[in-house]
């Protein structure tokens, strides 16, 4: 139907496509966004459109259907009437159905054109049929009658915000253009892939399909080869950004600014990029929040979007080297060839308090006063422990946790041991060097004759009595103990070698492995051989042997037990390597010590205190060996403390074979290997000590036929020889001291916790 208006003098011819014309620009079907936001989202088109042209000096058909659209929107202006001319990018100020500027969706909304309100105007149908034609026949046929709504040509530049929130890894580009073919415009790539933001980049120039209708009627020349692609690595204008890879949405955030990138400043440099590529000039990042250039395989050209870690590294940087905060300043700007300042919190001096407390009685401090004075990390763990364990006497104690690394008692630098040497110390300690039947030979060994120079510091202000007293009852000069000398235990001999030796003789050898045994358990009958055995471990290390009776300690020296403990230590740790040899280990742990404060608890906290500081410490080379005649009297919590737990049994027959050959060789004995035998036999149950007893009351047997008062002028000669006899007489007084229920006990103990069967 064709209608005709005459308006101010003008005649206009209307027909119904000029009726269709609004609901085709202006869907009025939509319930869902208002007019206003549609103007909006129409504006955000054109500026980018307008942009694109600019920026690509192109006229594609999306810019020619704009550019249509706008001589449309003129001339339907001018069929308008002047009171109420509704202009397209006036919505928000239209009066009627307006709140706020905004149409209520609730309403719905009347279009202002219609066929009423138009003025017939003859000529521009004919215009818009002559430039729908040029898009019809640009476009493919089923998106002739599409609406702006809907139009590819419109549309797909229209930034709608689901549209722009599209994740790259979803791969519906082609989805949310229907009818549209995916390479026709990289909206996908414009509005998902870069943020919307991005669009003053200059933009790839991406050819259309279909060629613009300015270009068919020959108006405009073709445009020139689209340059070369700047965001995208490989891409050549032809690839189908529906196949194209994005990153995947899973693909892991870029954590860092790429190297020689400066926020703001200089782009990257050129070695940074692919070969080929030329370097874009970096945005701010703060303009390109979610933007994630990084895809697989692809090396970066432009920063990153700076994820939540490293923006807050960035902060952190910001905050350090604004000086801000706590923290030193220095810190932030900190290379880690200078000197570090003595102010910074990592290195601070050691709080007064502290040290003194730690380093005993009359500790002086000026001697320390420099800022090399870093805190090594043994006093460090010192401290702690002192804390950890000074309030600690009420509860259970819990075993430290074995460092397993550095734990090799053979890694201490020369450089590290001092000097001292106790006064006594000096008249004897080469002496028991001397005696050593293997000195020291292995590589972690070569600097284990001097002390820590802040151990010596403690030791010249610890009181010199305690000094004194560890030097003459703790530290044990006696002669060597080789292999040899121990009759039997060859399977606890040869886990020592394994597990306790070779680590300190061969550190690098372990060098990584799991935890160094440095703390053992001796269990077993009295008089067995563990108080034997820890002196041969010293001798074949070559170190000072201490040895510390538990029972000692609760009596003798009851009222400084904690001193002498503690004094033990620290001389251990500078007469190192070390063994140190606490005997009834059960006086000290045993779980029937219950009152906080009493002189034994607090020997016990002092020396777990100690042993926890040797297990943890990767620089002393000291050994810790506990003995005890009744392992099960240890405090459950405290069992673990020892790494090793060494049952040492009663001496088998050949181990008493050997015993007893070894202390009549000694002597002028007849007896022939039917009684020697016999003798293997009748002291089955014996202890070691019990067999030495044994033979001991045995050779002396010849004396008591010699006259009392001749003994001293008698000469060895002139005694007869040990017989069989003797050894029956000493039967008589000599019986096995251990009884059969506490062997058991010991192998019960040794199944459940024990680590030799
Ligand atoms: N296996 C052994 N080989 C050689 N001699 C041994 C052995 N066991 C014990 N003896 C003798 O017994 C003596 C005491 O040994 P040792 O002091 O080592 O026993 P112990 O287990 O430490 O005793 P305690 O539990 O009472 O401290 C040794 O001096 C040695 O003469």
């Amino acid at each position: 139907m064709i209608s005709s208006t005459s308006v101010y003098g003008l005649k206009m011819q209307w027909t119904p496509e000029h009726a269709q014309w609004p609901e085709q620009h202006f869907d009025i079907t939509s319930t869902t966004r208002s007019p206003a936001h549609k103007v909006e989202a129409y504006r955000g088109h054109l500026q980018r459109t307008y942009q694109y042209a600019w920026a690509n000096d192109d006229i594609s058909a999306l810019t020619a259907s704009n550019l249509l659209k706008k001589y449309a929107e003129k001339y339907s202006g001018i069929l308008e009437g002047p009171a109420e001319r509704p202009i397209l990018s006036n919505y928000s100020e239209a009066p009627s159905g307006l709140v706020n500027g905004r149409k209520n969706e609730s309403e719905p909304w009347q279009p202002s054109l219609n066929s009423e309100s138009v003025y017939p105007m003859n000529c521009v149908p004919d215009v818009i049929t002559a430039s729908k034609a040029g898009v019809s026949a640009a476009l493919p046929p089923a998106d002739v009658s599409a609406s702006i709504g809907s139009s590819p040509g419109v549309a797909s530049n229209l930034a709608e915000p689901s549209y722009s929130s599209s994740t790259c890894g979803s791969h519906t580009v082609p989805s949310l253009h229907s009818g549209l073919p995916s390479q026709e415009y990289a909206a996908g790539y414009n509005g998902s892939y870069l943020h919307t933001s991005y669009s003053g980049q200059p933009a790839p120039a991406l050819p259309s399909p279909h060629p613009s209708p300015l270009h068919s009627s020959g108006l405009l020349q073709p445009p020139p080869p689209p340059p070369p692609p700047a965001l995208v690595p490989g891409y050549n204008g032809t690839t189908n950004l529906s196949s194209y890879s994005y990153p995947s949405a899973s693909y892991p955030p870029q954590t860092a600014v790429g190297p020689g990138y400066s926020p703001g400043g200089a782009p990257p440099p050129s070695a940074y990029l692919p070969s080929g590529i030329p370097a874009p000039t970096p945005l701010p990042p703060t303009t390109v929040p979610s933007y994630s250039y990084q895809g697989h395989g692809l090396t970066p050209i432009a920063p990153s979007a700076l994820t939540n870690s490293s923006a807050s590294s960035l902060k952190r940087k910001a905050f350090y080297m604004a000086g801000q905060g706590e923290m030193d300043s220095s810190y932030g700007n900190y290379s880690y060839g200078q000197q570090r300042s003595t102010q910074s919190p990592m290195y601070r001096m050691p709080d007064n308090s502290i040290s003194n407390a730690n380093r005993g009685n009359g500790f002086d401090r000026s001697a320390e006063t420099s800022s090399l004075a870093f805190k090594p990390t043994k006093q460090l763990m010192s401290s702690e422990q002192q804390r950890k364990f000074s309030s600690q006497s009420s509860r259970a104690l819990t075993p430290p946790s074995y460092s397993t690394a550095k734990n090799s008692l053979g890694s201490r630098s020369s450089d590290s041991f001092g000097k001292y040497t106790s006064p006594v110390m000096n008249e004897h300690g080469d002496e028991h060097r001397q005696l050593l039947p293997h000195p020291m030979q292995g590589p972690g060994l070569r600097a284990a004759t001097s002390s820590n120079h802040s151990v010596d510091e403690q030791l010249k202000n610890t009181d010199t009595h305690l000094i004194d007293l560890v030097t003459n009852e703790i530290i044990n000069q006696g002669p060597p103990v080789d292999w040899s000398d121990i009759a039997g235990l060859d399977l606890v001999k040869a886990v020592i070698k394994e597990e306790v030796l070779w680590p300190v003789l061969r550190s690098d050898a372990f060098n990584g492995l799991t935890a160094l045994p440095r703390s053992i358990l001796l269990f077993g009958p009295r008089g067995t051989g563990k108080t034997l055995m820890g002196r041969c471990i010293a001798s074949q290390l070559g170190a000072t042997f201490f040895k510390i009776t538990g029972s000692g300690l609760v009596t003798k020296w009851l009222g400084e037990g904690e001193k002498i403990v503690h004094a033990s230590f620290l001389v251990a740790r500078c007469r190192q390597p070390s063994v140190i040899f606490v005997s009834d280990i059960d006086m000290l742990l045993s779980s029937q010590v219950s009152e906080e404060h009493s002189p034994v608890s607090r020997m016990r906290t002092e020396f777990l205190m100690q042993l926890d500081t040797v297990l943890t410490s990767a620089e002393d080379q000291i050994v810790v060996i506990c003995a005890t005649s009744k392992p099960e009297e240890i405090d459950e919590s405290l069992r673990r403390y020892f790494m090793k737990r060494l049952l040492i049994p009663l001496p088998d027959s050949t181990a008493r074979h050997q015993i007893i050959v070894q202390l009549l060789s000694q002597h002028n004995y007849c007896l022939n290997d039917k009684e020697v035998a016999l003798l293997v036999q009748r002291t089955e149950g014996f202890s070691g000590l019990d067999v030495a007893h044994l033979c001991q009351e045995a050779v002396v047997g010849p004396l008591h036929a010699m006259p009392a008062t001749d003994l001293s002028a008698i000469m060895p000669s002139q005694l007869r020889p040990v017989t069989y006899q003797d050894f029956e007489n000493a039967f008589c007084k000599i019986q096995p001291s251990i009884s059969q229920k506490e062997l058991d006990t010991y192998v019960e103990w040794n199944k459940m916790f024990g680590c030799s069967q």
